[in-house]
């Protein structure tokens, strides 16, 4: 598969001396969805501004659609699509008129086809039937799809969505993760950062894991989460002997919670089934023994040694 967005050795240094993207070797395969993953002040943000040319790198390089940045970003950005920090809006103006500024401010736009392309785009976000209204009476959902109607007025290979459901309720987190499977559906590659791993673990196939500037992992979000050890799962009526049995075999963070015991999985030294028989054997009655599949939160707390607890 060939790379949308590569970058080697991207590095960020701000004035001041802050290390902000330290070094990232980034894949992104053409046709994912790829979620650029980290708690808030990882350096996302700045690595997809240096991706877009807007600040520049202090070491490293990156292409972008196949061209190096900055040099090809004049010919490859009209195949980008980007909405960072929350698209700019007038909110005196409509819906469907917000578009047609947008879209009249774009040098390679036809202007004698603008009205259907803006129509074709307000249809694809589901804002038809609310085109005529001011945008300062959209709900915040409804401003976040209608900047990515402004993203997608002409075709485009790639979107670069810079954490596109923050400060959505649930239900406009839901409205914009389905336009954003529906879009990977029709071909298009989708680049999104967030700091949510459920909203990563839901939409994407691909993932980055970022912590402090450094990417401390990526690949497809099944085998990251396959990287990580689910947890020994016990259920039962006695849970306080349970765990005292498994800590006892030398099974490592048991927690109890009502019939659930948890705990790690056992080394290649132990058979999960000797633990059950030691169960059994010691009277606790097992209404279920197994593993979990780990999650990409199992796999963040391994490879990072943090929960993914973020303020904001
Ligand atoms: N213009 C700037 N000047 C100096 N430091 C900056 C600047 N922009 C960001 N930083 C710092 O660089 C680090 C990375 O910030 P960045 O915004 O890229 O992180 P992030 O992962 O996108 O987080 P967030 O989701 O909060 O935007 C942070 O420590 C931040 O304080």
């Amino acid at each position: 598969m060939t790379a949308v967005i590569a970058t080697r050795g991207l590095t960020k240094r701000y004035r001041g001396g802050r290390l902000a993207v330290d070094r990232l070797d980034l894949n992104v395969p053409a046709g994912s969805v790829f979620g650029f993953l980290g708690p808030n002040g990882s350096g996302k943000t700045t690595t997809i501004r240096m991706l877009l040319g807007l600040i520049e790198p202090t070491a490293g390089s990156a292409t972008l659609l196949g061209g190096p940045v900055p040099r090809a970003l004049h010919g490859v950005l009209p195949r980008v699509g980007a909405l960072i920090e929350g698209p700019a809006l007038y909110g005196f103006l409509s819906g469907r008129e917000n578009l047609l500024r947008y879209d009249a401010a774009d040098p390679l736009a036809d202007p004698r086809t603008r009205r259907t392309r803006v129509s074709a785009a307000l249809d694809r976000v589901g804002l038809a039937a609310a085109a005529g209204r001011k945008a300062s009476a959209y709900s915040l959902g409804m401003k976040q799809r209608l900047g990515l109607a402004s993203a997608l007025l002409r075709p485009r290979d790639l979107l670069v969505l810079d954490e596109p459901t923050n400060g959505l309720d649930p239900q406009g987190m839901r409205e914009i993760r389905t336009l954003v499977r529906e879009l990977a559906a029709d071909g298009t590659t989708v680049f999104l950062s967030s700091h949510l791993l459920d909203e990563i673990e839901q939409v994407c196939t691909h993932a980055a894991v970022m912590t402090r500037g450094r990417l401390v992992a990526e690949g497809s979000v099944a085998e990251l989460a396959a990287g990580a050890r689910g947890r020994l799962v016990v259920l039962t009526p006695d849970p306080a002997d349970a765990a005292r049995l498994l800590a006892e075999h030398g099974v490592r963070g048991v927690t109890v919670d009502g019939d659930r015991v948890t705990g790690d999985p056992p080394g290649p030294g132990t058979d999960p089934a000797d633990l059950s028989a030691a169960l059994v054997h010691g009277g606790v009655r097992l209404r279920g023994f197994g593993t979990e599949r780990a999650s990409l939160e199992d796999a963040f707390v391994a490879l990072t040694g943090e929960g993914f607890d973020v303020a904001g």
